[in-house]
């Protein structure tokens, strides 16, 4: 298979770990005999430095054109004082809404070694295994106006949705819950917001054409709570923008790290772009010390949803369990006993994993 895959590595650890991604696919190429050609491109700070703009006309042109995007992260103290519209989380909010990525998937699952200092019961973490699905590109990301007024001392953020949008990506969550465990949680604040009231008519009304998928609705302060008390509980979570950013951060304590989370922002035809959760860690940047696993994890998802290599995207997966059953981790994340490694090597574990197909694990997960 040969595929054109843009690469926007961004700011602080985004760099470091894309590097990562690309052995890890590179080697995927050379086993599988598939041919992926790079192209890089800036976007976020990176971008800002080298032409003034967040999200570049080439960037999004080449974005356009490429069969799939693999992301680091964008953002940085360097570039917090900018306005809103030129600071560099704009550009991935851009890019995202220009190719119409409406759907963030953002699997997460427990990983018991990882959190033996956790106060819930080992099988409760190991038998977490939670989708995520955000909605990506309305809400207040989106709002207008969203501005400041009378003099600088009132500010107003708009919440705003069409129906359709929400119909989009709650059809997407029920058939994915179809394809898990069927059973979907409609994330949602409708004790308070319009806006989540007619999220839940929507679920409600949906819900007729899956009559398989059981549903709940929660209010997000109380998912909030049962995400951490009950995860096991939960198997396909649905919500809008802002919540499902937050409850995502969240769950991604139950894998022992931020830096495990991989996303896949995708839209109907399988375009998509993928990303680690988390951000350009500033306080860890430059160190050579980021864990690589949430970008690599990342690049399995983009293989899996755009290019439709499940075999090559489970062994990825695979090898980055057994890397992490072995012991390796890098210093975020705490295994009893296990071998702490920097950036490089734990992407040269994974590979050397990935080669040697050295593959006996029930802890993984098919990330739908
Ligand atoms: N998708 C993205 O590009 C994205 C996502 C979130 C935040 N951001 C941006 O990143 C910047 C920093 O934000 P923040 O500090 O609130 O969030 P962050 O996700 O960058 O970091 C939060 C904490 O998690 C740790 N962490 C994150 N990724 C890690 C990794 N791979 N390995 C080990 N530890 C890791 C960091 O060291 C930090 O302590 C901001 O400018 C923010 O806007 C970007
Ligand atoms: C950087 C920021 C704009 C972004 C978001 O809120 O979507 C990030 O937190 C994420 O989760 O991808
Ligand atoms: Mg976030």
């Amino acid at each position: 298979m040969n595929k054109q895959i843009i690469l926007l590595p961004g700011d602080g650890v985004g760099k470091e770990i894309m590097e990562s991604a690309k052995l890890v696919l590179n080697t995927v190429a050379s086993e599988f005999g598939h041919s992926f050609t790079f192209h890089q491109h800036a976007i976020g700070g990176d971008a800002i430095d080298q032409s003034g703009t967040p999200l570049p006309e080439d960037t999004i042109k080449a974005c356009k054109h490429g069969d799939a995007i693999l992301l680091g992260a964008v953002g940085g103290e360097k570039w917090d004082s900018l306005p809103g519209h030129m600071r560099p989380e704009k550009g991935l909010l851009g890019i995202r809404k220009e190719l119409g990525l409406f759907a963030n998937l953002r699997p997460v699952k427990g990983f018991t070694p990882l959190l033996h200092a956790s106060p819930l019961k080992e099988d409760v973490i190991k038998d977490s295994d939670i989708l995520i699905i955000r909605e990506l590109t309305g809400g207040l990301y989106f709002g207008k106006p969203s501005e400041r007024r009378e003099n600088g001392n009132a500010v107003v953020d708009t919440l705003y949705y069409h129906r359709s949008e929400m119909e989009r990506i709650i059809d997407k969550a029920f058939q994915s819950a179809r394809l898990r465990n069927k059973q979907l949680t409609s994330v949602d604040k409708a004790n308070v917001l319009e806006s989540s009231r007619m999220w839940r008519e929507v679920v409600n009304e949906k819900s007729k054409d899956y009559p398989d998928v059981t549903v709940e609705h929660l209010l997000v302060d109380a998912a909030a709570m049962k995400l951490i008390t009950q995860p096991n509980r939960f198997d396909v979570i649905v919500t809008e923008n802002l919540f499902g950013d937050i409850l995502s951060d969240e769950a991604s304590v139950l894998t022992g790290s931020l830096g495990m989370l991989p996303s896949a922002s995708v839209r109907s035809d399988g375009v998509g772009l993928y990303e680690p959760v988390h951000g350009s860690a500033p306080d860890i940047a430059g160190k050579g010390i980021a864990n690589p696993l949430g970008m690599i994890l990342s690049a399995a998802l983009m293989l899996r949803h755009s290019f439709g290599l499940e075999e090559e995207a489970s062994e990825i997966e695979e090898a980055v369990y057994n890397s992490l059953e072995q012991g390796y981790h890098t210093p975020d994340l705490h295994i009893k006993g296990g071998k702490q490694v920097g950036t490089k090597e734990m992407t040269k574990i994974v590979v050397e994993s990935l080669t040697t197909k050295s593959v006996s694990n029930s802890i993984c997960s098919m990330y739908v």
